[in-house]
């Protein structure tokens, strides 16, 4: 569980991201610094904002703008690429398709994720088969996303070897069989404008995205400019607001990050809720573990946290499939 906080920190991870493969980066201070401020975030909210990430601000806006334009396509246009359990659910899922907790959520989105040949994963990997459906209009759409999630690929293996350090294991610990060959999640997302102005009494059918955690390691959240929508639920309850940073990402912890560090992090319960008078973007980037990686709560963090397991053994790919099977209508 995440503290009574009442503000999201801004971390500045430039020397963490300069230095995080540089053997000496133990006897830096200031990638010290950056550790010492991750634990710290970690440990009180589960959510931060990074600067200094070093992806090109041009690509965090083109991403946006490109996001944007998919979504004004006509419904028939976005359809085409429609997702289907067939499809190893990726592709388009209009407005009320997704589903969280049991109520439909207002946005629209595509999800794609690493593609994994057939027969990779054996009957673990079966639901997630299939190729991504990239949209043909706008042109530039795939290429552009391809970039930007190798850019994010490596910037939160950064941030996992800040974390790692932070949680005082070695900087390697989420690399190899736990998330060497991390599984990615892109969700590109439009909110619609919705019609209550109240955004803490908002009626079930206005919310963008329903209270939720992320499933996996690290979240990056690029969001629109100028329209606060994201909200992040304290300890006792409130709902305290993320609004866009020029030039910073969102980032927050997920359900598989909370078992391996015995719960000395937690995945913080999010929503969205857009009640200003634009239209949304977001394209939100999820790192996770390997797909086939068992999840257990590490010696270390068992350690520091009195000594016994909290949580029993998870695989992620099991956790990501409950969730599939029972995220759309
Ligand atoms: N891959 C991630 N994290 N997707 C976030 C979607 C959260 C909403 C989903 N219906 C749910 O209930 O989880
Ligand atoms: O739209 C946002 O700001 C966050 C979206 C989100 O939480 C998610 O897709 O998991
Ligand atoms: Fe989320």
């Amino acid at each position: 569980m995440a503290t009574d906080f009442k503000s999201i920190p801004i971390i500045d991870i430039s020397p963490l991201v300069a230095k995080c493969d540089d053997p000496k980066r133990v006897q830096d201070p200031d990638v010290l610094e950056v550790v010492g401020q991750l634990d710290q975030a970690c440990r009180e909210a589960g959510f931060f904002y990074v600067k200094g990430h070093g992806i090109p601000d041009s690509l965090i806006k083109d991403v946006k703008n490109v996001t944007r334009k998919f979504f004004d396509l006509p419904y028939e246009e976005k359809l085409k690429i429609k997702l289907s359990a067939v499809a190893g659910y990726r592709g388009y899922q209009r407005i009320g398709e997704n589903i969280t907790k049991g109520i439909p959520d207002m946005h629209e989105a595509i999800d794609c994720y690493r593609e994994i040949t057939p027969g990779m994963y054996g009957a673990l990997g079966k639901i997630i088969e299939g190729v991504n459906q990239w949209p043909h209009d706008p042109p530039y759409f795939r290429v552009l996303m391809e970039e930007y999630i190798s850019f994010c690929t490596d910037l939160s293996r950064k941030i996992m070897r800040g974390i790692a350090l932070a949680l005082g294991g070695s900087a390697d610990e989420f690399e190899g069989e736990r998330a060497g060959d991390a599984f990615w999640v892109l969700r590109v997302i439009g909110y619609p404008v919705v019609s209550n102005t109240n955004g803490q009494n908002a009626p079930e059918n206005d919310i963008g995205c329903g209270a939720h955690t992320d499933y996996g390691l690290v979240t990056l959240v690029n969001q629109d400019d100028g329209i606060t929508a994201l909200q992040v639920r304290n300890l006792s309850g409130e709902w305290i607001s993320a609004p866009p940073i020029p030039g910073t990402f969102v980032c927050n912890i997920g359900d598989m990050l909370k078992i391996w560090s015995n719960g000395m992090y937690d995945s913080t319960l999010h929503r969205v809720i857009n009640t200003s008078p634009k239209y949304r973007v977001c394209v939100a980037y999820f790192y996770e573990p390997n797909f086939d990686a068992a999840v257990e709560p590490l010696d270390i963090c068992k350690e520091k946290t009195g000594g016994i397991k909290k949580f029993g053994k998870a695989v992620y790919g099991e956790h990501l499939a409950s969730k599939l099977e029972t995220n759309f209508v």
